[in-house]
């Protein structure tokens, strides 16, 4: 492979890297160690994030708000890089440099500088096209005291747009806190050399409007979370069947609604065959395409063929619904357990300490993963991701605990963060159509990581493509279109 290529692929994997405080400044040290100096850093951060407020102000004027820390820094890189390029820029420094690197940034920052406090009255306040945020990043430590808070705010009210730049000042960087109520809104936030936790997470990813990253060149850092990927899926082989590209067996409950949801998705999802197994009469509303298996579901299963099962949606929570979790799990099959069947999900059920050996995927909305959490005896605290990571360690399954930022976390701890989801995505029976959806990527993949990602990503732009006020049927008719859309 050439240098160019294992170059590009290795910066497409450092751009998908979710990094902590402390993650970022192992990473900061390591690219000290191999020669890079702050300054340096704080140049390239500053001019990548100094072209995308170029490009946003088209002519406009430009405001920098400019904090004491290397936020601060890169802010003073930024308004020299729009001096540089012929863009009408003006500082506002809220507090006096404080590290060296800031202290050098402003030295060569050469246009207007108005210090904050009692001698800026607010009529001195500049107004304009493009409020750039660099009062703090990753280095926030408290709330912005009343009157950074007002500053902030003012120059927020009276500027068009709004960048902010590595994180909006008053943000959490790694649990997407935010530390002051009433903080702006932003057009556009740029994160400097890595994504970190809160631009994914509520509710501070829902303030940050667009978001990009400006690469420095961070190393891969082992164990870093990781943004979910658009992911490429093959088409059927040629010599495909439909036993081969995936058979799925969807377990029919007591409402059978949720579990058609289920089933229009994963007719959509990529499955060659999805069976309806139930022990009584077919529901009403079949679609044609939906074989309906009818017998005790132990037989059913007898059919040695099955790529995964779905137990869950509709099921119920009596007895009846117990015993078919029970023969779900026995049957040693990879598996996606959602809705009632989480519920009844339990860590001294027969089979549940087979879910490690096998393709198992969880996915628990909030309410769910709080029955999870007590029924495996966990305590629940910490930060969503962290949250998902102790089910996955204690159950052995993959977990994708869902919600407006989704999260999904592996048994051996890896972290996957989705991207905002479409709000219109709160519909009842969109929980059905992921679960699907991750049901029928498992007949295909047998992989959970992949099911999961994969159907993650399927759901979410089936939104996008669904539109608004769409129903959970018609989200389902879109996962095909999503699909094709990602066809390598
Ligand atoms: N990592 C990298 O590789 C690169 C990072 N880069 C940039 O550096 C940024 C991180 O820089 P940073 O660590 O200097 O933190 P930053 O957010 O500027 O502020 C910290 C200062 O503010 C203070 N302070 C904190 N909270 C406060 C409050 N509420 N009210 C008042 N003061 C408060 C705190 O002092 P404290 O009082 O907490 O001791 C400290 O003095 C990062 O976001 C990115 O933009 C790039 O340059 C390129 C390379
Ligand atoms: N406000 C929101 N923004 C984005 N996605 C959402 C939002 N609310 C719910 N979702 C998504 O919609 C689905 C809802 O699932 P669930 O709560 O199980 O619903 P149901 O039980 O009605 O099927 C999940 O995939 C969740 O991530
Ligand atoms: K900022």
């Amino acid at each position: 492979m050439s240098n160019r290529t294992d170059d590009a692929r290795k910066r497409a994997q450092t751009a998908r890297q979710i990094l902590t405080v402390a993650q970022m400044r192992a990473a900061e040290q390591g690219l000290m160690d191999a020669g890079h100096d702050v300054h340096a850093l704080m140049q390239r951060a500053g001019r990548g994030a100094g072209e995308w407020v170029r490009r946003l102000a088209a002519g406009r004027s430009v405001t920098v708000l400019c904090g004491p820390g290397n936020n601060g820094g890169d802010g003073y890189v930024i308004a020299q890089y729009l001096a540089d390029h012929d863009v009408p820029v003006c500082v506002v420094a809220a507090r006096p440099p404080q590290t060296d690197a800031a202290r050098r940034a402003r030295s060569l920052f050469a246009g207007e500088v108005r210090e904050a406090g009692a001698a800026l009255s607010q009529e001195g306040l500049p107004r304009g096209g493009v409020l750039v945020d660099c009062l703090f990043g990753s280095g926030l430590s408290r709330p912005l005291s009343d009157d950074l808070a007002a500053l902030l705010g003012d120059l927020a009210a009276h500027h068009a747009m709004r960048v902010a730049v590595d994180l909006p000042s008053g943000v959490d960087a790694d649990t997407g806190a935010l530390l002051n109520e009433g903080l702006p809104e932003w057009t556009l936030t740029l994160a400097l050399g890595a994504w970190k936790p809160a631009h994914f997470m509520m509710p501070a990813c829902v303030t940050m409007g667009a978001v990009r990253l400006v690469d420095i060149g961070v190393e891969a850092m082992p164990g870093a979370a990781q943004v979910l990927a658009r992911p490429v899926i093959a088409a059927p082989a040629p010599d495909a069947h439909k036993y081969r590209r995936g058979l799925l067996g969807i377990v029919a409950g007591a409402m059978p609604g949720a579990t058609l949801l289920s089933a229009q998705a994963a007719l959509r999802g990529g499955a060659g065959y999805v069976r309806l197994l139930t022990g009584g009469e077919a529901p009403s509303g079949v679609p044609a395409e939906l074989v309906v298996s009818r017998g005790a579901l132990p037989d059913l299963l007898a059919d040695g063929r099955y790529g995964a099962l779905l137990v869950g949606p509709g099921l119920g929570r009596d007895d009846a619904a117990r015993a078919k979790l029970d023969v779900a799990l026995a049957s040693g099959l990879p598996l996606v357990i959602d809705a009632d069947a989480l519920v009844l999900l339990q860590p001294g059920l027969a089979g549940v300490n087979g879910l490690a050996t096998r393709a198992c995927v969880l996915t628990p909305h909030e309410g769910e993963m709080q029955v999870l959490e007590h029924n495996f005896g966990l305590s629940g605290e910490g930060d969503r991701p962290a949250r998902a990571v102790a089910l996955a360690r204690a159950s052995g399954a993959h977990v994708l605990l869902k919600g407006p930022c989704s999260v999904i976390a592996a048994p051996d701890g890896s972290v996957t963060m989705g991207s905002r989801a479409s709000s219109w995505l709160s519909v009842a029976g969109s929980g059905d159509v992921l679960a699907g959806t991750v049901a029928s990527r498992l007949a295909v993949t047998r992989d959970a990581g992949a099911a999961a990602a994969q159907a993650l990503w399927l759901h979410s732009r089936a939104a996008e493509r669904a539109g608004s006020a769409f129903t959970s049927g018609e989200l389902a008719h879109a996962i095909g279109g999503a699909l094709a859309e990602v066809l390598a």
